[in-house]
């Protein structure tokens, strides 16, 4: 069973017009919608698609955290949250003919307290693997990130900035930065495949055993304990790419959860990706045919780097 932590769950506003308004101008749409999101919970939310057993975590609070709860709830996705007397943050996500453009709050102030609930209410959730992703609300540090890896006997997998990335301590089954912030957590320029190679390989010896990089329209890679895999993006009509990293782990973690191998977890996850990024926000399209595209996927073992 796999356990979804968002320490800084999110109301996921997306909403369409033509081109931003000028100063002084009102842009006026009916094409929005809102959603319950942040990093782990939009995995929850694919994982139940997908099948596999999930509870989805975190801390939220007041009357956006209340929407979050009871939406997930509505959508027949089980959730165990903490909750706080802050405010849960409004995300928003501005699409015009040719561009996205997001506007992530920083979230609540949550103290040391909330993560001992937390901590038990992870316990109490008996998971096999935990997936901790999105930013670190006003107040907490990746040691929070570290103590929740350390808690219990669970495999731990994270979506964290590459600042955090680098500074956590603890041991990782698995993290998935995208190309910035695997710019980050090594602290090098990322201009070219090579380039990527190389980082993915950096950070499992910085303590993940695996590493899922997402590189949008160029597919992703994955650094496994025998060697790295390239698999390209499949083509589809993009809509937008809110989500699209999310999914890709949803996908990877559900084949694992089953005893899938490496490549076939990356096939999944690059398979689940295309059919989110061709619907809106962090809806989750039906994903019942994922197994069906997993061969369409092209997977190769970049040289000279394969071991
Ligand atoms: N333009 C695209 N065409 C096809 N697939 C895409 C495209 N953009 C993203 N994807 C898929 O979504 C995955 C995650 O996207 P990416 O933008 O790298 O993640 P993040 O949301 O973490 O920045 C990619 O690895 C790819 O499989
Ligand atoms: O915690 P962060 O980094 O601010 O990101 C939170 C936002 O990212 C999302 O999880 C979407 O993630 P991606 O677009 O990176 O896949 C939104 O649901 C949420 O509003």
């Amino acid at each position: 069973m796999i356990v979804t932590v968002t320490l800084n769950p999110a109301v996921d506003h997306t909403l369409a017009i033509p081109d931003l308004p000028e100063d002084g101008e009102i842009a006026r749409t009916d094409d929005a919608r809102v959603d319950p999101g942040g990093k782990g919970i939009n995995v929850s939310k694919y994982l139940v698609e997908l099948g596999t057993e999930t509870t989805a975590t975190g801390i939220t609070g007041d009357f956006l955290g209340q929407f979050v709860r009871d939406s997930l709830t509505e959508k027949g996705i089980d959730n165990d949250f903490v909750d706080i007397e802050g405010r849960t943050r409004l995300n928003t996500t501005i699409l015009t003919a040719d561009s996205e453009y997001k506007i992530n709050h920083d979230g609540p102030a949550v103290n040391g307290h909330a993560i001992e609930t937390l901590l038990e209410t992870i316990e109490r959730n008996d998971p096999d693997t935990v997936v901790v992703g999105g930013s670190l609300p006003p107040g907490l540090g990746p040691d929070a990130i570290d103590r929740i890896a350390r808690a219990g006997d669970w495999q731990t997998a994270v979506d964290v900035g590459g600042d955090v990335l680098r500074d956590l301590d603890a041991s990782y089954t698995l993290c998935k930065p995208n190309r910035e912030e695997l710019a980050v957590a090594t602290d090098r320029p990322i201009d070219s495949l090579e380039d990527c190679y190389d980082a993915v390989e950096r950070l499992q010896t910085m303590g993940y055993d695996r590493v899922v990089a997402s590189l949008g329209a160029d597919g992703a890679i994955m650094a496994t304990p025998d060697g790295l895999l390239h698999a390209a993006a499949l083509e589809t009509t993009v809509v937008d790419t809110v989500g699209a990293g999310d999914s890709l782990l949803a996908g990877v973690l559900a084949a694992l959860e089953r005893g899938a191998t490496d490549e076939e977890a990356l096939r999944s996850g690059v398979a689940v990706a295309a059919q989110v990024v061709s619907v809106p926000g962090t809806t989750v399209p039906p994903l019942d045919d994922v197994p069906t595209r997993l061969e369409s996927v092209p997977v190769s073992s970049p040289e000279p780097f394969s071991r």
